[in-house]
């Protein structure tokens, strides 16, 4: 027997694994689009386009469209599975959606990927219906934060009610008729009293936040054992280097200014007077306090459940694709 010597205790929690992934550089990645044609219009990205994150038809036709293909073969093979375990049951197979959650750090550009995701997979004939659920709408309201001493944790594990996420998720997927959530206002920082977004039986749900690809909350007293992403067919993390997000985070607060903080409402709208220099201070601060950490301790460390993981390089366009093949 031969027995190797691994090193002091920092060595011994090194786990090695073969990567389930493969990884395709830009130019790999786009050849997998092959015939599907582009159905998207300039229009349309206009639309579709988030405030600092630019996206244009080279990137929808190189990057999305391979994406669209295979979610379109998954959604397919995912039914054909579902039907077969329904019909090892003798039961009729209830109406149930193919569900994506799509995570990655503050200013990555998430709801721009949702968005498109939607667009495209509902001009496939199989998934008319998409809908895009974000995940700060189970944010628990300001009060309660406050009381609990959270408020400057906000997009933290923990400011958020996971049991009422987690039972959303569950419910659509379980085909029911009718699944409302919560709305959350970028504008006036908290939760919109009684206001509600309905589901109703969707081909597919996009659920996109920070922390969706967490693990279950693990406390011996209570919980089900189960996190949202249990309830995934499919996830999408959006990467960039954490420099680069800081900076994108910054432009976009500057650019916030002028038109989210402008209007008077806006519960950052003391912040539409700052100058350049303090706005990039303020911006910097809200980074350094919140986002990042929140980055480094609790959305990074998901980045390897996801099944596709695409990296961004500095001006936002993604070089860099991982498809999990394990
Ligand atoms: N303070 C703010 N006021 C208005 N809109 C905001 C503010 N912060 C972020 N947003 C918008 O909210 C959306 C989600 O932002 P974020 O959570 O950073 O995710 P991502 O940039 O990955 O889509 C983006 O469209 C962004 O432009
Ligand atoms: C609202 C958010 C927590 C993101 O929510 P998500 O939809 O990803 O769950 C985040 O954009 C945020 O507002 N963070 C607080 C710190 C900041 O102002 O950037």
């Amino acid at each position: 027997m031969t027995t190797t010597h691994h090193g002091g205790p920092a060595a011994a929690t090194k786990v090695s694994l073969p990567s389930p992934y493969v990884e395709l550089d830009r130019a790999a990645w786009s050849r997998l689009r092959e015939n599907h044609p582009l159905n998207l219009t300039a229009a349309d990205l206009a639309r579709l386009g988030g405030l600092g994150d630019p996206i244009d038809l080279t990137e929808v036709e190189e990057v999305y469209l391979p994406i669209s293909r295979l979610l379109n073969y998954f959604v397919a093979t995912t039914g054909q599975l579902h039907r077969i375990t329904s019909n090892f049951l003798g039961e009729r197979p209830p109406r149930t959606p193919f569900v994506i959650g799509v995570a990655g750090s503050v200013a990555v550009g998430k709801s721009t990927t949702s968005r498109l995701l939607r667009e495209l997979l509902s001009r496939w004939p199989g998934t008319p219906q998409v809908e895009l659920v974000t995940t700060d709408g189970f944010l628990f309201p300001n009060a309660v934060l406050e009381r609990r001493g959270l408020l400057s944790r906000k997009g933290f594990p923990e400011s958020y009610d996971r049991r009422a996420l987690l039972r959303f998720v569950a419910e659509v997927k379980a085909g029911k008729a009718e699944v409302s959530a919560p709305v959350y206002s970028h504008l006036v920082y908290d939760i919109v009293p009684g206001e509600r977004v309905v589901v109703r039986q969707p081909d597919v749900l996009i659920v996109e936040g920070l922390n969706v690809l967490q693990g279950p909350v693990v406390r011996a007293d209570r919980g089900t054992g189960m996190a949202v992403s249990d309830f995934f067919d499919f996830s999408v993390y959006v990467d960039a280097r954490t420099a680069d997000l800081q900076q994108w985070y910054v432009e976009r607060f500057l650019r916030l200014r002028e038109t989210a903080f402008a209007d008077p409402t806006s519960y950052f709208h003391r912040y539409a007077a700052l100058d350049d220099e303090q706005a990039r201070a303020t911006a910097g601060r809200i980074w350094r306090e919140i986002n990042g950490p929140n980055l480094a301790e609790n959305i990074l460390p998901t980045r390897s459940r996801a099944s596709l993981v695409l990296t961004k390089g500095e001006n936002h366009t993604v070089r860099r694709v991982r498809l999990r093949k394990l």
